[in-house]
């Protein structure tokens, strides 16, 4: 007898009751993320076949050159929001600013706003390196009824309602908790369908895999330094074993299975490190913190960071509890 497995479908019904607030509103807005994912997916798959590969030619806010991917994904997600009027705002890594989301007969009733990095590991999308799309999910703070504001999307990480992250890899899955654990889905593409294949995803206490550019080694605090040393020193486990893909979502989710920490700090170049607080940093840190493992900037707890602007930058430390806690042990050594 071949094992049943759950849809996603089936599990966001199935716990539609344990979410705070339940209206049914956020499992209609994780459906409509479930869709757009798949859109994406199907993209994803045949860039090498169609012209989708490659810069589109402008720049985000960041200054960053968009991959045509990147401007394809963000359009496709907002889209889908949209048309399924699910939210009343959307932040995105690919728009300046945020997007009012207002149909006529609609009237701003929507209850939630989306945080979206539509096409995470934006280098490795030409190289068919595995990629990912990030979302973070938060109940409005101004009423119900009127245009989202800024507010709405400054909210600390404890605040937030869901978040989740698809990675387009060797098969694609989707992640996500919704303040009660951690659950994977993997796409059975032949069905078009998700199908829990890792429940209850838990970061190992301990691992024996650490993540970051050390080409950025030169410019990182000594505190960093200090630790990649201990990583690469022969004593107890280690040395340990080096692992950067590049794509923030492959990194972690390969770390949140077999043990490990994503670190990327600040340094003599980046002040505030390179990833976003608002929709790289605070939803991979929910899920990790509902997976037994820890985030922070090096000394504060991420998901604590009250945000002051939309693509602001942090400092980012992410993984199994007790190696975060040893970088963090170096870096308040070091005073970095
Ligand atoms: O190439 P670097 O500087 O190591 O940066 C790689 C990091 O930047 C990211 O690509 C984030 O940026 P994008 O969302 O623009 O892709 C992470 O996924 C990844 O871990």
């Amino acid at each position: 007898m071949t094992k049943q497995y759950k849809t996603l479908g089936e599990f966001i019904i199935e716990n539609q009751d344990s979410f705070k607030y339940s209206s049914g509103e956020l499992s209609r807005l994780l459906n409509g993320l479930r869709l757009a994912a798949k859109v994406v997916n199907h993209e994803v798959n045949k860039a090498g076949l169609v012209d989708i590969l490659g810069e589109a030619g402008d720049q985000n806010i960041q200054g960053e050159n968009q991959q045509k991917l990147d401007v394809l994904a963000n359009e496709k997600f907002i889209q889908t929001l949209k048309k399924r009027e699910i939210v009343c705002g959307i932040a995105s890594e690919e728009e300046d600013d945020f997007i009012s989301i207002n149909s006529f007969d609609n009237q701003h009733q929507n209850k939630y706003v989306v945080l979206i990095d539509p096409l995470d590991g934006s280098s490795n999308i030409d190289v068919n390196v595995s990629v990912g799309t990030i979302f973070s999910i938060y109940r409005r703070v101004t009423p119900v009824g009127t245009p989202v504001t800024i507010e709405d999307f400054l909210q600390p990480g404890v605040n937030q309602i869901a978040a989740g992250y698809i990675i387009y890899g060797t098969s694609t899955m989707l992640v996500y908790t919704t303040g009660d654990g951690v659950n994977g889905f993997t796409l059975n593409p032949a069905l078009g369908t998700f199908y829990l294949s890792h429940p209850n995803m838990s970061f190992p206490e301990n691992g024996n895999i650490y993540s970051v550019n050390e080409g950025n080694y030169v410019h990182f605090p000594q505190g960093v330094k200090d630790y990649i040393k201990y990583c690469q020193k022969e004593e107890d486990d280690r040395p340990y074993t080096s692992r950067y893909i590049g794509s923030l979502v492959s990194d972690f989710h390969r770390n949140m299975i077999k043990g490990g920490i994503y670190m990327y700090p600040k340094s003599s170049v980046a002040s505030e490190g390179k990833l976003r607080l608002l929709y790289e940093c605070n939803p991979m840190a929910f899920i990790a913190e509902q997976a037994n493992g820890l985030a922070s900037d090096g000394k504060n707890r991420i998901m604590e960071v009250k945000p002051t602007e939309l693509h602001q930058r942090v400092p980012f430390f992410c993984g199994s509890r007790n190696m975060v806690e040893k970088a963090e042990e170096f870096m308040k050594n070091a005073n970095a």
